[in-house]
């Protein structure tokens, strides 16, 4: 029997304890992984049919994407209110759906990502999940000509960065971000969700190109993707993705149209900016400070194995980014570096004060109507003389359109149908 001095058995015992907690929480975390990545096929998922009104009263429909329908709805028994996010049947399939449906419940426990219930259906019609209700929109009914304060600016990305660097630890890519997937859970934007896990892939999979999302989002590598080519799935590009929804944040306009450096003379002047081959400062990335600057040269880098990650934000969070009147003197600046969060706090406070919400959402559902009637470009910033949100949605609804009858499935696996019946 091996004898052991009680000082060295406590050290013994702990140790021991140290190695099975950690082996355990390796095999615990691994079998979540397991479940995490592996999406129920259709023959396992349990999808009872019922109508809407067996346990809800739909209050009324919030929005409408590009292939669902989105119902407030109160439920029957016990009063809450949820979203009902209704899938076409016809434009989305059943695969799709549960793919959907799965990434959104498993994540649904970070505080930065919608959370979805374990509640699901099926209409005549439709493939129905309930979801919680965001009372203040998505990010689009928010982002004016001007975009927003900075302190906002900073808020939603230290929130939405710790949202998709929780999918990267976790092997998943978005691939659709953008201002209508953040939605608003507190006026000054110290609450955000990050939503619709529809295009959720496992990074390292190959994937054709996303054709329902805006142009202006595409990092480079995707955008040169051609028909019928696949590309294998990578963060890098949802880090892309993060930082022009930053950049329009902070603007009220995207950088550029597409970061293609031959046919876009602004993403041209970046890139030879960002690769150094000149020190001349595009002259819509003058407005931000040398701190900014770095970081958007880190996160634009054309090469994406060289790309910042989208936790790398938070090095910049306490930095100031856009370059004030007070700036220019340093003893002035060196105090306005050091710019406290109260004044931070009023600045979104203002902010909120001078928003009207409702004015925001009937703007926008007007220019909406208007494009889709009449394809009118609307409003250019006076500031900085770029393509405002609205006007980069109405140019390429147009491309989009044109080419409605050459586009070719999304899907992961296999060129069905499903690609076809949504366009
Ligand atoms: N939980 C929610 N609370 C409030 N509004 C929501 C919620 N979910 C979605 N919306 C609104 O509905 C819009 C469309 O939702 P969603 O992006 O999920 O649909 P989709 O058809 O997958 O979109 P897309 O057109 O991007 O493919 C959102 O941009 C947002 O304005």
């Amino acid at each position: 029997m091996i004898k052991i001095s009680e000082s060295k058995s406590d050290t013994f015992i702990s140790q021991l304890y140290r190695t099975i907690t950690k082996n355990r929480r390796r095999t615990l975390s691994s079998a979540g992984n397991n479940v995490l990545h592996r999406i129920p096929n259709t023959s396992e998922f349990e999808l009872p049919f019922a109508n809407f009104t067996d346990e809800y009263d739909i209050e009324k429909t919030v929005a409408e994407g590009h292939f669902a329908k989105i119902f407030l709805a109160k439920h029957k028994i016990t009063q809450t209110s949820v979203i009902l996010k209704a899938l076409h049947k016809e434009l989305t399939g059943l695969k799709e759906f549960i793919k959907e449906f799965h990434y959104n419940y498993q994540l649904s426990h970070h505080p930065y990502i919608l959370s979805c219930y374990q509640v699901k259906f099926q209409t005549n019609d439709f493939f129905v999940f309930a979801m919680d209700y965001a009372p203040y929109g998505d990010l689009s009914h928010h982002v004016g000509a001007n975009g927003i304060p900075e302190s906002c600016c900073k808020k939603i990305a230290d929130q939405l960065s710790s949202a998709l660097g929780f999918m990267h630890s976790k092997s998943l890519v978005h691939r659709d971000i953008k201002l209508e997937n953040i939605l608003i859970f507190a006026l000054d934007f110290s609450r955000i969700k990050l939503s619709d896990f529809g295009a959720t892939t496992r990074e390292g999979l190959l994937h054709y190109r996303m054709n329902n999302t805006w142009t202006s989002f595409l990092a480079p590598e995707v955008l040169e993707v051609v028909r019928n080519e696949r590309y294998v799935v990578k963060c890098s590009s949802d880090s892309w993705q993060f930082s022009i929804l930053l950049y329009m944040c902070l603007t009220g306009s995207s950088p550029w149209k597409e970061a293609n450096w031959v046919k876009d003379n602004k993403y041209c002047l970046f890139m030879k900016y960002q690769k150094r081959e000149t020190s001349k400062i595009p002259d819509n990335f003058k407005k931000f400070t040398p701190r900014l600057l770095r970081a958007f040269r880190r996160f634009f880098d054309h090469n994406e194995d060289d790309r910042a990650k989208v936790t790398d934000i938070n090095k910049y969070l306490k930095d100031k980014w856009l370059i004030t009147k007070t700036s220019l003197s340093p003893s002035v600046a060196s105090r306005s570096f050091r710019v406290s969060h109260l004044e931070q706090d009023q600045d979104s406070i203002k902010y909120i004060n001078h928003k009207d919400y409702k004015h925001s959402n009937d703007e926008k559902a007007r220019v909406k109507r208007l494009m889709s009637t009449f394809g009118l470009h609307q409003e250019k910033n006076p500031i900085t003389d770029q393509a405002t949100i609205s006007e980069i949605k109405v140019s390429q609804w147009l491309t989009q359109n044109e080419n409605n009858f050459q586009k070719f499935d999304d899907s992961e696996e296999d060129l069905d149908l499903s690609y076809w019946q949504r366009n």
